[in-house]
């Protein structure tokens, strides 16, 4: 038996991270990281599963704690999920208050337990919003206060409670899997049949220069700010396994060992102990390997109050003697599992890359001290995977006998190299507390101490999962005063685009409009509807070829049944127009009022109304143009000067006195549209990608904006255009009103897809993939070629929606529209199929900025 010794105070203790435990990702605010999208990407992860559930460590950490207890641990290892403290991650955006608690609460329960916090604040799970806004790691300027803020507001929450703190996990796996091999988030890598994006022969090392620098500007900041009176101290977590010689009698196999080690463990730890990289990374890679500046050297070079080291396994190593590819990583050699003789380096396990061999830990942790002047070290991570367990029984797994030989083998290696070769490693974390989301390999490999019961599985039997987090849950309020300002314009973007790419539905607040004009426009909007019935009738819209004027009750029809509401359209002044102008021209026209001795002060109010929302909308286009990497005047061209907007003012009665819907199913149809909702029913709803009803109440100051069909086909479906509806107020609550006003577009324009940065199309892609492609597709009225002009297109579709103007004024166009509707009719018939369209946009034949377009379903069916 060993007589080695661990000292007496050792840190026992167990690791876990944030993604592979917590699940909850889009619980009390939480912002999306980078594996929660490279989750949804199909393919990338073995068993197709996520970090959604995992261990449901949010929670149940009282559990967890309870289970170190159980365990005897000193310690326990965990990580900071960055976009559950500040959901936009970067040093402007807001912190989230409920997601920093949560981590409050864990260290208040692991000290009340006696347990050691080691808090590692990034550990792969970077904040989407910063890789979308400036590429996260590649963007050092950026990037790093970003992560400096992020570090001081963890120093500052915790630092009291907190002695052991790490910057970084295993930096080698975010730079070289995720920049490099494009294995882990966000998947950048030169070969293109996994992604579109990504440099193998720049990216990994820009990347890892940048997490060294923001490494070593946080450590300054926790010396400056925190340390002496917190009087924790602060290290680097880095990855590396041992080495052995392919064929030990070959000089350049043996060489070739020592590149591996430098390539993988001393690109980070030299900066950090010595000040540079290693020079055989110099020599291969050049200029492609960034030079650190003075003051970045300053900043790095003795960073680390302890090295953190996480150790697996072993690999063969036979040197290459061909010219290193520009991919090259590991420093121009291959790395195998059997050497010269076919002896293989450890025993099979799960993990394709895990051949356990206890000897290398004690060579490496060797290497380590000796090449770093002794530092201290704990060891951060150490465990196993077990060949096929997740097929075993759960009595076969509860027999671990293979894992408790690994860590046995394993910390007796550890022990001789403290006791015999003078390491100073004084803690030791088994890698896993519990079996969890294992990244790319998803819940199939376990590296639990612990069982984990698959939660998992429980949830993807009760349904899809992907789908079910994916579809949204509740409309995003955004502050539009945020926009107006340089400081907190640029979240309000990230905000923004996930809207358009997620959503497609959503609140504005303070929009600028005030309370009093909304207040005013809701009064004389619902006296509208008290006028006598012959005055509503005298501005009927059939006495005019403009489509402007006053609906009865019951006169539209969306998703082939009558809505039940009444309604006037308004439109922003124009004149009449010329003979000589196209005939959809005609849809430009003085509005019909209602007398001024009934209602005095209605026209101006609405005139205002929609002259200041005019300026809302091209404002909020604008935002949104940004939003999508566009310039904020790309949609410009699409508008006239004097461009025309719609606004409709409705009455929703309540189900009592009728039948039926408010609106039937529908997606608007031009670019944006803005609901001022009237008075305080619930009602409007908005579907998501489920078939779910999400409710979108009334709040009082806020619009509600839809996406358009139009937006949606401009930027070649980037923009989601969501399907909603409005029920009818329940019978005794008396009527719904509202006053949506719908943004207008140049009736001359063509239109044509715009062209959306690449990336922004790539996350929509991924949006689309994880819900398991569109439901809906739309049918663009909007697509090239179809109709000369936008005006064209609008005409017919106010003819579909509004057969009984069209009768009076357009019986040509009614009459084509008949003909073909009777002919699919035909069609349809002969082919046995029924008449019933299913869901209002499954034939996106709208374009009218009203929601009846399955008129012309209807009317053909008459
Ligand atoms: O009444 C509402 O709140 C919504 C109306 C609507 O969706 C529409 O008219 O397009
Ligand atoms: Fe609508």
């Amino acid at each position: 038996m060993s007589t080695a010794r661990l000292p007496k105070d050792f840190l026992w203790g167990y690791a876990t991270a944030s993604y592979q435990i917590e699940g909850a990702p889009q619980e009390d605010g939480r912002g999306v990281s980078i594996w929660d999208t490279f989750c949804r990407i199909p393919g990338k992860i073995a068993d197709g599963t996520s970090g959604d559930v995992a261990c449901d460590s949010y929670h149940r950490y009282k559990e967890d704690v309870a289970l170190l207890k159980q365990l005897g641990a000193k310690a326990y290892r965990f990580s900071i999920s960055w976009s559950r403290v500040i959901p936009l991650g970067g040093r402007k955006d807001p912190i989230n208050e409920p997601g920093l608690k949560y981590y409050v609460n864990l260290v208040d329960e692991l000290v009340a337990n006696g347990i050691v916090p080691m808090i590692t604040l990034f550990h792969w799970d970077l904040p989407q919003a910063l890789y979308d806004r400036y590429g996260g790691f590649l963007n050092k300027e950026e990037y790093v206060p970003d992560y400096v803020n992020f570090a001081r507001v963890m120093f500052g929450a915790l630092g009291s409670k907190v002695k052991y703190w790490i910057t970084y996990n295993e930096p080698w796996c975010s730079t070289i899997l995720g920049y490099s091999i494009g294995q882990f988030a966000p998947g950048h890598t030169n070969d293109r049949t996994k992604s579109a994006v990504g440099n193998s022969a720049v990216e990994p090392w820009l990347a890892g220069h940048n997490i060294l620098v923001s490494h070593g500007a946080a450590v300054k900041v926790y010396r400056e700010e925190f340390k002496q009176k917190d009087g924790g101290q602060i290290g680097i977590t880095l990855n590396g396994d041992w080495v052995e010689p392919w064929d030990p009698n070959d000089p350049e196999d043996v060489e070739a060992c020592e590149r591996k080690l430098e390539f993988s463990i001393a690109w980070y730890a030299d900066p950090i102990y010595k000040g540079d990289y290693p020079a055989s990374m110099r020599k291969q890679l050049g200029d492609r390997l960034p030079t650190f500046t003075e003051s970045e050297r300053k900043e790095v070079q003795g960073s680390n109050d302890f090295y953190g080291m996480n150790h697996y396994c072993a690999n063969y190593i036979k040197h290459k003697s061909t010219p290193a590819e520009p991919e090259d990583f590991a420093g121009n050699l291959e790395l195998l599992l059997q050497d010269k003789n076919g002896t293989w380096i450890g025993p099979e396990t799960q993990s394709p890359w895990l051949r356990p061999n206890a000897p290398g830990f004690r060579k490496l942790i060797k290497w380590i001290s000796d090449r770093y002047g002794k530092p201290i070290i704990y060891v951060t991570e150490n465990g196993t995977s077990l060949k096929g367990e997740n097929d075993m029984t759960k009595d076969e797994i509860l027999q671990d006998d293979f894992r408790a030989g690994y860590f046995r083998d394993y910390i007796n290696a550890l022990a001789e190299a403290v006791t015999t070769d003078g390491v100073d490693c004084r803690g030791y974390m088994a890698w896993s507390l519990m079996d969890n989301f294992e990244w790319a390999e998803g819940y199939e490999t376990r590296f639990g101490v612990t069982f984990l019961a698959p939660l998992y599985i429980e949830c993807s039997q009760s349904g899809s999962k992907e789908e079910k987090d994916m579809a949204f849950k509740e409309i995003p309020v955004l502050d539009l005063s945020e926009a107006r300002s340089d400081t907190t314009k640029p979240a309000f973007l990230a905000r923004l685009r996930d809207a358009l790419l997620n959503v497609g539905f959503l609140y504005i607040k303070n929009t600028g409009i005030s309370q009093e004009l909304f207040d005013e426009v809701c009064r004389e909007g619902i006296g509208f509807f008290d006028l006598p019935e012959e005055e509503k009738l005298r501005i009927e819209m059939k006495n005019q070829p403009s489509f402007l004027g006053y609906s009865r009750l019951g006169n539209e029809i969306t998703a082939q049944k009558a809505d039940w509401r009444e309604q006037l359209d308004l439109s922003t002044p124009h004149a009449l127009p010329k003979p000589t102008d196209p005939l959809y021209y005609n849809l430009l026209a003085p509005n019909q009022w209602p007398n001024i001795s009934y209602l005095p002060d209605f026209q101006p109010a609405f005139e205002k109304y929609m002259l200041q929302m005019s300026d809302v909308s091209l404002f909020f286009t604008s935002l949104i143009a940004e939003a999508i990497g566009l310039p904020s005047t790309a949609f410009n061209g699409f508008f006239d000067d004097d461009q025309q907007h719609k606004l409709k003012i409705v009455k929703y009665p309540d189900a009592g006195t009728g039948v039926g819907q408010g609106v039937g199913p529908h997606k608007d149809s031009m670019l944006t549209s803005y609901l001022l909702q009237a008075t305080d029913h619930r009602g409007l709803q908005a579907q998501n990608t489920r078939g779910e009803w999400i409710d979108c109440p009334p709040i009082r100051g806020t619009l509600v904006v839809a996406i358009g069909q139009g937006l949606e086909a401009l930027t070649g479906g980037v923009c989601a255009s969501t399907t909603h509806r409005v029920l009818s107020p329940h019978a005794g609550t008396g009527a719904r009103f509202s006053i949506p006003f719908f943004q207008g577009v140049s009736y001359d324009a063509k239109f044509e897809s715009m062209d959306v940065p690449e990336n922004v199309r790539r996350l929509r892609a991924q949006v689309l993939e994880g819900e398991g492609g569109r439901r809906d597709d739309v049918e663009f009225t909007f697509v090239k070629g179809k109709w000369g002009h936008l005006g064209e297109a609008t005409l017919m579709n106010r003819v579909k929606s509004h057969p009984d103007v069209a009768e009076r004024w357009y019986p040509g166009l009614l009459g084509q529209l008949r003909q073909k509707d009777q002919s699919n009719e035909t069609k349809r018939s002969q082919q046995g199929q029924e008449t019933q369209v299913s869901g209002d946009a499954a034939t996106g034949s709208g374009l009218a900025g009203e929601p009846n377009f399955k008129a012309y379903q209807v009317v053909g069916a008459h």
